[in-house]
């Protein structure tokens, strides 16, 4: 600023003056910051503005499509090159069975076992997931590039995205869906219901809306849990048991589910079967599960709360082997029966099922440890204390006889042989001590 030079030149003022000339500075230095203000709002908002078109021209990544369509919630899809992939992913191998199936929850721990087995026998797989932040997202990212290098496009988005869905059935004439996208989890359904609601019931509901509208309608197979037993006494567990005391939302959930399923069937001819599946672990697992967090807590050195009942009593699970549970899915997609109905419309009686898939030999937590010390020979530090009321039921065990008749369904993995193989893809899978177990 130039004020100095201004008063360079004057004679020295009179007291009067100066008076005035300091007020003359002083109004001319206001005005002269006020501009100075002005130009770099002025600059700074036109910076903000080119930063955030660029964000978004990185972001969309060439010219945008308008046949894709961009969701608030970042999912993109649409477009002939996203249909293309699409299409390829679902294309049967000639020599097999054609079966084109959607798998829902395609990232997640059965749905990507189940995909994989399916695209490795010839059958057309697509996936859907919404790679939500239950659990670490990069676990799932990694199943996804397991199943990339498979042949298999996970699309990303919800399932209650009912125009997501649509769009899918448009492309593809899916002959079955395998419908493994839920919430999952016991104990977390105390600290967030609204999530079971969502993918468990909403979910499922927009789901069946648009596999009853199609043309063929689908076939569909889907997740249940033996949680919808919930305080049933009789053991083992057999289909035709009690359902109807559930201890948690999320058996609450599962169990609408079921309810829910024989509404599709009896009014739109869906054909629809129902797995419920007991405490499935191994590679690839579910880090919320306590095998799994059991396993990395361990390794740390970190106390494992281990629940026992009331009276002391033992908590057990019937641990089924995730190889098991897939070839349960494959059979069930194998032994659906065609849906009946066409175009939203009944046209005859449909295939409706629930079957238990579980190990049928029910294991305590507390040999579950012993049989992880053993195997990453590292000593637990326990911490017994009483199951707390957050949902977790005393103990499980499966009467698979039905599933055995019907799906030939027959377990084949112990405890101590399937942990051995979970653990000795968790220390591959976390060894180079760039991925964290949580
Ligand atoms: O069959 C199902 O339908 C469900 O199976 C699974 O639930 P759960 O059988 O409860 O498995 P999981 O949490 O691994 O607890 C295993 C055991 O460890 C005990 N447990 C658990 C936590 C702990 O801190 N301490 C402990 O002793 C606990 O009391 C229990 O006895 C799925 O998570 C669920 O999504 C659903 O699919």
């Amino acid at each position: 600023m130039k004020v100095k030079s201004h008063l360079v030149n004057e004679s020295p003022p009179s007291p009067g003056k100066f008076k005035m000339e300091k007020s003359y500075v002083h109004r001319f230095r206001s005005r002269a910051t006020l501009g100075k203000l002005t130009l770099w709002s002025i600059l700074s908002v036109a910076l903000i503005l080119l930063v955030f078109l660029w964000s978004q021209s990185l972001r969309h990544s060439g010219p945008l499509d308008p046949a894709r369509r961009y969701l608030t919630n970042g999912y993109a899809w649409g477009g002939s090159s996203w249909e293309k992939r699409v299409r390829s992913s679902a294309r049967p191998r000639p020599d097999s069975g054609m079966m084109t199936v959607l798998v829902t929850g395609a990232a997640g721990f059965v749905g990507t076992h189940v995909s994989s087995a399916l695209k490795r026998r010839g059958d057309g797989v697509l996936g859907l997931d919404n790679f939500n932040n239950y659990y670490d997202p990069s676990l799932k990212r990694a199943r996804q590039a397991l199943l990339e290098r498979a042949g298999v496009f996970v699309v990303e988005g919800d399932i209650n995205d009912e125009a997501l869905l649509r769009k899918l059935f448009e492309v593809v004439a899916f002959t079955h869906v395998m419908h493994l996208a839920a919430q999952a989890g016991v104990r977390y359904a105390m600290e967030n219901p609204g999530s079971y609601v969502h993918s468990n019931i909403a979910g499922f509901v927009t789901l069946l809306e648009v596999c009853k509208s199609v043309n063929p309608q689908p076939s569909i197979v889907w997740a249940s849990s033996s949680s919808v037993y919930g305080l049933n006494t009789k053991v083992p567990f057999s289909e035709e048991d009690r359902t109807d005391q559930p201890a948690s939302l999320y058996a609450a959930t599962k169990k609408a589910g079921e309810e829910i399923a024989h509404t599709y069937n009896h009014i739109y001819g869906l054909s629809l079967t129902g797995l419920r599946f007991f405490t499935v672990y191994g590679p690839w697992g579910r880090p919320d599960m306590a095998y799994f967090f059991f396993t990395r807590d361990i390794l740390k050195g970190k106390a494992i709360p281990i629940f026992e009942a009331m009276n002391g009593g033992t908590v057990a699970r019937d641990f089924t082997y995730i190889d098991d549970i897939v070839k349960g899915c494959v059979a069930a997609l194998d032994t659906s029966e065609k849906s009946t109905g066409s175009s939203g419309k009944k046209r005859g009686p449909a295939q409706l099922r629930v079957f238990n898939l579980g190990n049928t030999s029910p294991v305590p937590v507390a040999d579950l440890v012993r049989i992880l010390e053993r195997l990453l020979k590292v000593k637990a530090n326990k911490k017994v204390m009483t199951l707390p009321r957050n949902g977790d039921v005393q103990f499980t065990h499966a009467n698979v006889s039905y599933a055995q008749r019907e799906l030939g369904y027959q377990p084949t993995t112990d405890l101590q042989t399937g942990l051995k193989k979970f653990v000795w893809w968790y220390l591959r899978f976390y060894a180079s001590g760039k991925k964290s177990a949580g």
